[in-house]
């Protein structure tokens, strides 16, 4: 179970090197962006939560703060009911977390990504290696096990690095913007790994996963929180969505939800 509730992150940061940057020096004069303004998110057990935003509406700050890179300024991130800001360690312990960068180590080979972050994760060797069979199982990457990660094709490393991000077996698995950069093939098997691990069988697992791409929170999520300038601006199930904003089309609603001055008039949903 993962809960954020209101936070805020804003960013110092420096202009260019226009005419007023000569006025306040080569880096330019100072800015607040704020990436994230009120973000509220309550991702139950057993479900797929999507968080859906278009490009800079602050899901990959949200997320870096749900994974403790960063603080916010304000507001509360809760894993399993441990504060992530006051008991970090015990927080990340209970979460699988794929971030945008991949970041495996090109002379270890998947099965040895795997095995490392297991250990590092303490678990005993005998355990490591079993998880690194089932998980391989699992992902289907089998043929991939034993090979060094350098070379790995965009796929490759995304299940490498999602295989190592569950290899603790955690019950709160995060994800930013999972499928970028994959063919259908991949994405359909991603999406199918995901419903497994949502189901009882699969561990009944609190999945949160970030994405632009309507068509996949549609097919995919049990709740979607539509963020938009760093808000949360609308919670619920696609169907709820739709009748929240008497759309059809899921990609109309998100555009009334996202952007209301932008949304196209009711008449040309038939169209
Ligand atoms: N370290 C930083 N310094 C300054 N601004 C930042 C920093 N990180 C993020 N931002 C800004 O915060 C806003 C939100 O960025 P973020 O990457 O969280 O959005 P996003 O929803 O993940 O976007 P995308 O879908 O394009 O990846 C953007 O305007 C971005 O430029």
């Amino acid at each position: 179970m993962i809960r954020l509730h209101a936070l805020h992150k804003a960013f110092q940061t420096r202009g260019g090197s226009g005419s007023l940057a000569a006025r306040f020096g080569r880096k330019g004069p100072a800015r607040t962006v704020v990436a994230v303004d009120r973000l509220d998110l309550d991702a139950p057990n057993g479900r797929i939560t999507g968080l859906l935003g278009p490009n800079g509406a602050g899901k990959t700050t949200s997320l870096r703060m749900l994974a403790g890179l960063f603080p916010p300024d304000q507001g509360a991130i809760e894993v399993d009911g441990v504060d992530v800001l006051r008991s970090p360690r015990e927080a990340l312990s209970r979460m699988g977390i794929l971030g945008d960068a991949h970041g495996l180590y090109p002379r270890l080979t998947a099965r040895e990504n795997i095995v490392y972050f297991a250990r590092l994760q303490d678990l005993p060797m005998e355990q490591a290696q079993a998880r690194a069979e089932s998980l391989a199982e699992l992902l289907d990457m089998r043929a991939i096990l034993d090979r060094r990660a350098e070379g790995f094709s965009q796929g490759e490393r995304m299940k490498t690095a999602l295989a190592r991000a569950l290899v603790h077996d955690p019950a709160n698995i995060v994800l930013d913007e999972p499928t970028n950069g994959l063919d259908v093939v991949a994405t359909r098997a991603l999406r199918e790994v995901l419903r497994h691990l949502r189901s009882p069988a699969g561990g009944a697992k609190c999945i949160v996963f970030s994405s632009h791409i309507m068509q996949e929170v549609e097919q995919l999520c049990d709740q979607v929180v539509v963020m938009s300038h760093g808000r949360s601006v609308a919670t619920g199930t696609v169907d709820g969505l739709l009748a929240q904003t008497g759309r059809q089309r899921f990609e109309d609603a998100f555009v009334d939800l996202a952007f209301p001055e932008a949304a196209q008039p009711r008449q040309l949903e038939s169209a």
